[in-house]
């Protein structure tokens, strides 16, 4: 029997290889070609059923990428997803608008289950990801609506062409069935029977490291964490142990004992590993962007760190190749390189329309220059975190080193917000958060309302968004039960929304009720990057509540004693996790290190010279879409709570802040 394909064209999506994964895992062989193929070239290959990804463009404006209208010619079912849909529905003469409000996150849609692809879910209701801010607006002759939310189309169907679109996202975690619903389209509709198997990957990977490396020698950088890990122990098991040089880069931004624990358990897992001390080159490292960048110590912006200190490592590897007599070209550079590293990147390697949501140090310019010279080695860049975890078990690893939390190639200096003045542009989203949470959203206040036209015009803009009278409902009851305030926070954070990268205003809630209510915070979470677009992260400041809106920042680089605080607070989070036995509840916390000194006497205005701390704790598989864990939900909130007092107590300290935000719209580091 032929092998059965299946096409993905990918215009540019976050999630390409999580729908290349969940259609192999369903027994189909599957081949991702960039959007621009032609369907000539898609007919040669055989394919029997077509996906469309997601994208970070818009069909309606210029810069969307090309594609062949021919495609949808060739007679076989087509799956349009997000962006797929939206092209779908404007090439059969439907319209698509930039609507008033984005939807990023977890939402609920009805879905019409007499529509064939949809025909296996076990109910109408389901909880769906999105991430989209263009919109089905008239929908194309020939289709029909067959998924709505809050008033969008989120699915269109047109079963004489066999042809449908989705606006969520099947393939990812956040859609909870969406698994089916690709099974349906891949069985029922394009009636395929799975007869691929999902290669044995070990062989596959053992295979592509003695063809590459042959009997060369191979640096393998390893940082401890489970993928480096995993790549180290193949290196061993395909090569002579002679061959392989295994290097662990102390680069300043490390946790409190983090490279002599590292050491410890790669001892215990059969890697010898040089450790390099490297802090000084790193601290007052530079690198070359459009000019000289300032030394990393001074650096203020998340992709200049970033960079420089990828190119630092390239430079500590030259240097450590030279110490054993070699040099880059006869010898490989190997790295624990995964999936989320490369497209988040942008990487050519894994998409050809992604948007660079952020540069990760082992895929920077002088990484793809050495990448492009054929001297890197990264067996693992077509896994996702938890596919490393499968094949680390199978290799006999620890399970402590398996499910150990990553850490950041970067470490702490991407966990440090610098700034040396305050971000504050947005003081209309400040008077829409008033609007939303201030004044206590209930349509009795309009008709008691002595603000008048503005308030009711804003209360419109609010209705645009929550037009379901249960959504107004549900946002009548949060915002009555638990008394909020609102401030912007003059500073800014990393996101990803509709598969583009945006770099942003941060909320931050609190309250004068002496108990946080989680429930109303994360409805607030995801309720206010609805309407206010510019807004990807939402935090809860623990404590009294903030009534005035910070102007300033404490002036922050990474600095010795910064360092050394972040260190100091991340231990105790990390601590008191362990000792509450709950590490392996959540898959990673970040702890971040923040510029924001509060509390201070408004008339007096006494300087800003505090700052505060973020947690994140955070729930993911493959760490492409995931959740903030919920105190009391999926972290004890007494560990919170003991978590945010010890890391008060320390010197320096303002606030303890709590991270509410689902990726997207936030992602799981802050930079
Ligand atoms: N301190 C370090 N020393 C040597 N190599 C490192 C270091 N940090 C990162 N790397 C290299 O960069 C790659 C990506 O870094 P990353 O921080 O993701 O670590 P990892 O090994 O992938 O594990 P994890 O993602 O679970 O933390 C690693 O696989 C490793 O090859
Ligand atoms: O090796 C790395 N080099 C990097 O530059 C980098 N940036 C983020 N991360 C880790 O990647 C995962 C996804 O993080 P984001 O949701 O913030 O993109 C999370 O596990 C992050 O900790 C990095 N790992
Ligand atoms: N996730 C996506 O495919 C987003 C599609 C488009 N960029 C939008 O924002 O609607
Ligand atoms: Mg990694």
């Amino acid at each position: 029997m032929s092998t059965e394909v299946v096409v993905i064209l990918d215009a540019g999506s976050q999630y390409g290889k999580i729908i290349d994964r969940r259609v192999r895992e369903l027994n189909v062989f599957t081949q991702i070609l960039p959007l621009q193929t032609c369907a000539s070239v898609v007919k040669e290959i055989g394919c029997h059923c077509i996906i469309i990804s997601g994208g970070p463009s818009s069909v309606h404006n210029g810069e969307a990428p090309d594609f062949d209208p021919e495609i949808f010619n060739l007679g076989i079912p087509i799956l349009g997803i997000c962006y797929g849909m939206q092209l779908i529905n404007q090439t059969f003469g439907g319209t698509v608008e930039t609507k008033v409000f984005r939807e990023d996150g977890m939402f609920e849609t009805e879905l019409d289950r007499s529509c064939p692809i949809f025909k296996d879910l076990n109910q109408s209701r389901q909880s769906v990801l999105l991430t989209h801010g263009d919109s089905v607006h008239q929908v194309a002759k020939d289709f029909s609506i067959v998924g709505k939310s809050n008033g969008l189309v989120t699915a269109i169907a047109s079963n004489d062409k066999k042809i449908y679109g989705v606006q969520f996202h099947p393939e990812v975690d956040l859609t909870i069935n969406g698994k089916q619903i690709l099974k349906t389209f891949l069985y029922n509709i394009s009636g395929l029977k799975g007869n691929y198997t999902v290669t044995n990957r070990e062989a596959a990977c053992i295979h592509k490291i003695k063809t590459m490396v042959g009997k060369s020698k191979v640096l393998v950088l390893v940082s401890g964490g489970v993928d480096s890990t995993v790549l180290a122990t193949l290196c061993y098991k395909a090569l002579d142990p002679s061959q392989v040089v295994a290097i662990h880069v102390d680069n300043g931004f490390m946790r409190k004992n983090e490279s002599q624990e590292v050491l410890k358990a790669l001892k215990l897992v059969g890697v010898d590993v040089k450790l390099v001390c490297a802090a000084n080159n790193f601290y007052n490292s530079t690198t070359t962007l459009h000019v000289i960048s300032r030394v990393l110590s001074q650096t203020l912006f998340p992709e200049e760190k970033r960079k420089i200190i990828g190119d630092t490592f390239m430079k500590i590897v030259d240097y450590e190749a030279h110490a054993i007599g070699l040099t880059i070209d006869d010898c490989f550079l190997a790295q624990g390189t995964l999936r989320p590293d490369l497209i988040e990147s942008a990487s050519k390697l894994v998409s050809s329309n992604a948007d660079a949501i952020k540069t990760h140090h082992n895929d920077t310019e002088l990484v793809r220059a050495l990448r492009a010279r054929g001297r890197v080695l990264e067996p693992l860049q077509d896994f996702h975190k938890d596919e490393v975890r499968i094949l680390g078990r199978q290799l006999g690893l620890p399970e402590n080193t398996l499910m150990r939390h990553p850490f950041p190639g970067p470490g702490l200096a991407i966990r440090v917000i610098c700034a040396e003045e305050a971000f504050l542009l947005g003081y209309l989203i400040v008077i829409k958060l008033k609007n939303l949470i201030i004044y206590r959203y209930n349509n009795s206040m309009v008709s008691k309302s002595k603000s008048g036209h503005r308030f009711t015009v804003l209360l419109q803009k609010i209705h645009a968004v929550i037009t379901s009278e249960e959504e107004r409902e549900m946002l009548r009851k949060y915002t009555d039960r638990f008394q909020m305030k609102a401030v912007l926070l003059p500073i800014k954070s990393v996101g990803v929304q509709g598969d583009c990268r945006t770099y942003s205003y941060v909320v931050g809630l609190s309250s004068a009720e002496a108990k946080p209510d989680w429930e109303t915070l994360f409805f607030m979470a995801k309720t206010i990057p609805r309407i206010c677009h510019n807004v990807n992260r939402i935090t809860y400041i623990f404590g009294e509540a903030v009534n005035d809106q910070i102007q300033d920042v404490t002036p922050t680089i990474l600095s010795f004693n910064v360092l050394s605080t972040l260190r100091q607070c991340d231990n105790i989070a990390h601590s008191v996790l362990a000792q509450h036995n709950v590490v392996n509840k959540i898959s990673q916390m970040p702890v971040v290190l923040i510029p924001l000194h509060f509390d201070r006497d408004t008339l007096c205005r006494g300087p800003s010279c505090q700052r505060s701390v973020v947690l994140r704790p955070f729930i993911t598989n493959d760490f492409m879409t995931g959740l903030a864990a919920q105190p009391g939900k999926h972290i004890p909130e007494e560990v919170v709570l003991e978590m945010a007092k010890n890391i008060k107590s320390v010197p320096g300290i303002s606030r303890v802040l709590y991270d509410l935000t689902s990726k997207p719209p936030g992602t799981t580091e802050w930079e």
